[in-house]
């Protein structure tokens, strides 16, 4: 999905609730750069960060050049030309499992301030982001938040975690395999012409992660600020495979205090191929004079303990929601992404704010395809389902039936089904987490025998879903 995310015109409701309070609710034109700047400020002042100062304002304004940016306005605040709430979202791939990129609506910088809260400006924003979203075609919205008690009203949720991996030095005796290539240091700014393409292969291989938006390898490389202390700090890893072709490279600091051995910390590690991930985990493991081992915004399934011969010698810690999404347009959503078997599913979806509310037929071929039906129009309460596909997909799912009676009353039965919330969709989604857990949960629904069963089945993913940056 490649458009101009500001030729959508701003939601008239949110206009007319702000309206409605006093406030004007605006899109800003990145070429207005004192609204911009006023913008940043606010954006910054909302997250409790420290004034900007350049060059960080200039890669915030070249960020926001590319992006729908609002702003809500109060003209009896001293600072008129500083929005009192922000907004930022832009249109983006979600892998999905399967390997395919679905279109994302990505929502960022929600800000209120602190003079302006709980009257409903958040909620009037973050109702027209999913009003823009689904004017621009997207399936899903998706943010990643500060607190998880704001968006499940709004219909997100929990899609793909991220964990704090630590390896205490001491016991990190690596018993893994030896990787073909070779590791290099090199010099961030080397790796600018190379980072692009490896990381859109890390992204395409792993559901959960979003696509990288022009401007954020600089800043993972320290690139944007580079004279920086943490810039300067920034140490980079490159892995050439056995043929010299650059398949992945991480990024790391250590901190140490004089004479005591540090810590090596790092946030960015994207490999392209599993020998990439285990080199690279290896050099940062196995380094010297350091205590331990931090890598941030992991996976919650590293291959790591499986490396080491003590797997006592990783811990994990701060396992947290990273990824929420909000599915808008399940038909698109569900027929993108691969199953993890056959079957045919009806999923009734419960949705408060109507974008996913009705009765979806999944069904699911051999090869991990699927095609989805939804209610026609007129609301006749056929799927709509070609009988070729549906009798194909049946016929693959009752393969694990033992009796050839068991297989025909399968074939007569009613598909399978379960109900769920908008939500529960987009925790399932990805395969983060298995519908029986949340039917444990009192969450989903299981409609008609064997259907928690199947959906399990067809949900499963057979890559973790892992989302390793914020946005
Ligand atoms: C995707 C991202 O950008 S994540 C970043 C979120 N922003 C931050 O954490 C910055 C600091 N926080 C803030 O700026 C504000 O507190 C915001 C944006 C979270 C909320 O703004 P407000 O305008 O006060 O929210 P608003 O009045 O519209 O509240 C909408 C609903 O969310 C609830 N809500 C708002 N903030 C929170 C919160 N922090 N925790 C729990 N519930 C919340 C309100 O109670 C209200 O509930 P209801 O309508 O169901 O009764």
């Amino acid at each position: 999905m490649s458009f101009e995310p500001r030729s959508i015109p701003i939601d008239p409701d949110a206009k007319a609730a702000l309206a409605a309070k006093g406030l004007d609710y605006r899109l800003i034109d990145p070429a207005d750069l004192d609204a911009l700047d006023g913008w940043i400020d606010a954006d910054h002042r909302g997250f409790h960060h420290a004034r900007p100062r350049d060059p960080g304002r200039a890669y915030d304004r070249a960020v926001m050049a590319e992006r729908r940016v609002h702003g809500v306005y109060d003209d009896a605040v001293p600072e008129p030309r500083v929005p009192v709430a922000t907004v930022s979202s832009w249109p983006t791939g979600l892998s999905v499992p399967g390997g395919r990129s679905l279109d994302g609506w990505a929502v960022s910088s929600v800000t209120v301030s602190p003079t302006h809260r709980r009257r409903g400006i958040a909620r009037a924003l973050m109702e027209a982001e999913l009003a823009t979203a689904k004017r621009a075609g997207a399936a899903v919205a998706m943010l990643t938040a500060t607190e998880a008690t704001i968006y499940g009203r709004f219909g997100y949720a929990p899609a793909a975690k991220a964990v704090t991996v630590e390896v205490d030095r001491r016991r990190a005796h690596w018993v893994g395999p030896e990787a073909p290539g070779r590791v290099h240091y090199v010099e961030p700014a080397t790796l600018r012409d190379q980072a692009p393409a490896i990381s859109r292969r890390a992204v395409a291989r792993t559901p959960g992660e979003i696509d990288r938006w022009p401007g954020v390898l600089d800043r993972m490389l320290g690139l944007v600020d580079p004279d920086s202390d943490a810039s300067r700090a920034l140490r980079a890893l490159r892995y050439d495979d056995e043929h010299g072709q650059p398949q992945g490279f991480a990024t790391f600091r250590v901190t140490r205090e004089p004479n005591r051995p540090g810590w090596v910390e790092f946030d960015v590690l994207a490999a392209a191929t599993d020998d990439a991930e285990r080199a690279l985990w290896r050099v940062l493991v196995e380094q010297d004079f350091v205590t331990g081992v931090r890598g941030l915004l992991r996976s919650t399934d590293e291959p790591l303990e499986w490396l080491l011969e003590d797997p006592r010698a990783v811990t994990v810690s701060e396992v947290t929601d990273h990824l929420w999404v909000r599915v808008v347009d399940p038909a698109a959503a569900l027929g993108a992404r691969r199953y993890g078997a056959a079957g045919e599913l009806v999923l009734e979806i419960d949705d408060p704010l109507g974008y996913a509310a009705g009765r979806y037929t999944l069904l699911a071929s051999a090869d991990g395809r699927a095609v989805v039906h939804s209610p026609r129009p007129d609301g006749d309460g056929d799927d709509g389902a070609p009988k070729r596909e549906r009798s194909r997909a049946r016929s693959a799912d009752a393969e694990s039936v033992p009796s050839r009676g068991a297989r025909a009353a399968a074939r007569a039965a009613e598909p399978r089904s379960i109900r769920l919330d908008v939500r529960d969709l987009a925790s399932i989604y990805l395969g983060g987490v298995r519908p029986s857990v949340l039917a444990r949960a009192g969450r989903v629904v299981e409609a008609s025998p064997g259907a928690l069963q199947l959906a399990d089945r067809m949900f499963a993913s057979p890559r973790t879903p892992h989302l390793s940056i914020w946005f």
